[in-house]
């Protein structure tokens, strides 16, 4: 069959990820985190502001997320979806598809199930933050046991060696069973019974919930501190309290999306200093007693970069 007949590639969640590896997928992610913060005159990112579509009645939204890499010469969009109820289904709350193209002709070359998509390369993305703003690595706090805090764990286990690891969930049962997964691999994590608890002098903070109102609080931290702050509500982003966002130097993936979905950080009086990528280039510098954040929106460009990657692993073993 020619290459203009051919169907797509149609690989599952599954398929994903047995192609996906932390060693491949991180170094990627830093890359396209430090491109979309490079100023140059031909765009080498294109990622125009994401849709975020309410679905009426439903406590629900789809975002679609178009993107272009010219580094990887990679252009793909996906679609996703943040149902929070679903949990009460036993379902998961994400489901996205990503539709990687043809950049010359503009053909789909692959459709890809992107809910392993979504959970690494949010992951690599907060992994490659920490690799920047971290100060210690003995403890670790996850606020949450879903997808998004399962793969953290797995991320900065890989990138950092913490001697201590603690989960808390408001719902005490999914911490429980998170820590008893990672316990049967033969990695120890504890559970907590309160947020205060686990982030006792942590070095390292991820929350990742749908929290509507503050699951982490200032008064509970130290200074120094590294948070990945990836939670968001339908329309919200709520998880640190007020205090915690004026105290700390808040960094972000991509600013033109921050203008929109964290505009309601101007009501509290609080700015985002700039991206991730910034940092990364080294054009911009935090003090090392500072609490960072790294606040988590989520790029197209992350999930291009990333199907490019799964398609060439696919390519590579077949
Ligand atoms: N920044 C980014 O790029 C991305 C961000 N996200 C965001 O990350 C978060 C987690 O996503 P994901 O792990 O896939 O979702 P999951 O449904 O797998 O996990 C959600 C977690 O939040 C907990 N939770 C639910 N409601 C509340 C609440 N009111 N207060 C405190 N905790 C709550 C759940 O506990 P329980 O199940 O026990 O109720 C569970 O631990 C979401 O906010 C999502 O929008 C997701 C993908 C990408
Ligand atoms: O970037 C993503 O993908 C998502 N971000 C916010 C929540 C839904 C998925």
């Amino acid at each position: 069959m020619s290459s203009s007949t051919a169907s797509p590639l149609y690989l599952t969640d599954e398929d994903v990820k047995k192609l996906l590896q932390w060693d491949t997928l991180i170094p990627v992610i830093e890359r396209a985190l430090k491109t979309v913060s490079q100023t140059v005159e031909t765009p080498l990112v294109v990622q125009p502001p994401r849709t975020i579509m309410p679905v009426p009645d439903k406590n629900g939204v789809l975002l679609t997320m178009p993107g272009f890499s010219k580094n990887d010469d990679a252009l793909a969009c996906k679609l996703v979806t943040s149902f929070p109820d679903n949990a009460q289904k036993g379902m998961a709350s994400i489901f996205g598809t990503v539709l990687l193209f043809d950049t010359n002709t503009g053909k789909v070359q692959a459709i890809m199930e992107a809910n392993e998509i979504t959970a690494w390369r949010t992951a690599a993305a907060s992994a490659v933050a920490t690799k920047y703003l971290h100060k210690g690595s003995d403890i670790l706090a996850i606020l949450g046991s879903g997808v998004q805090a399962r793969s953290h764990i797995n991320a900065l286990t890989h990138l950092l060696k913490f001697k201590e690891i603690r989960v808390w969930n408001h719902n005490q049962q999914g911490a429980e069973k998170l820590a008893a997964e990672f316990h049967e691999l033969g990695k120890c994590i504890s559970v907590c019974y309160s947020a205060d608890d686990a982030v006792k002098n942590a070095d390292v903070i991820v929350t990742a919930t749908y929290a509507s109102s503050p699951i982490l609080k200032r008064k509970w931290i130290k200074n120094g501190v590294h948070i990945n702050a990836v939670g968001a509500g339908i329309n919200h982003h709520s998880e640190l309290d007020k205090e915690l966002y004026q105290a700390a130097s808040i960094y972000t993936d991509t600013m033109p999306a921050a203008q929109i979905e964290l505009k309601g950080l101007a009501d509290i009086e609080v700015s985002v200093l700039g991206e991730i990528g910034e940092i990364i280039q080294g054009t911009k510098h935090v003090p090392r007693e500072n609490i960072t954040v790294f606040h988590s929106l989520g790029m197209a460009v992350e999930d291009v970069v990333t199907a490019k990657l799964i398609y060439e692993q696919y390519k590579m073993k077949n």
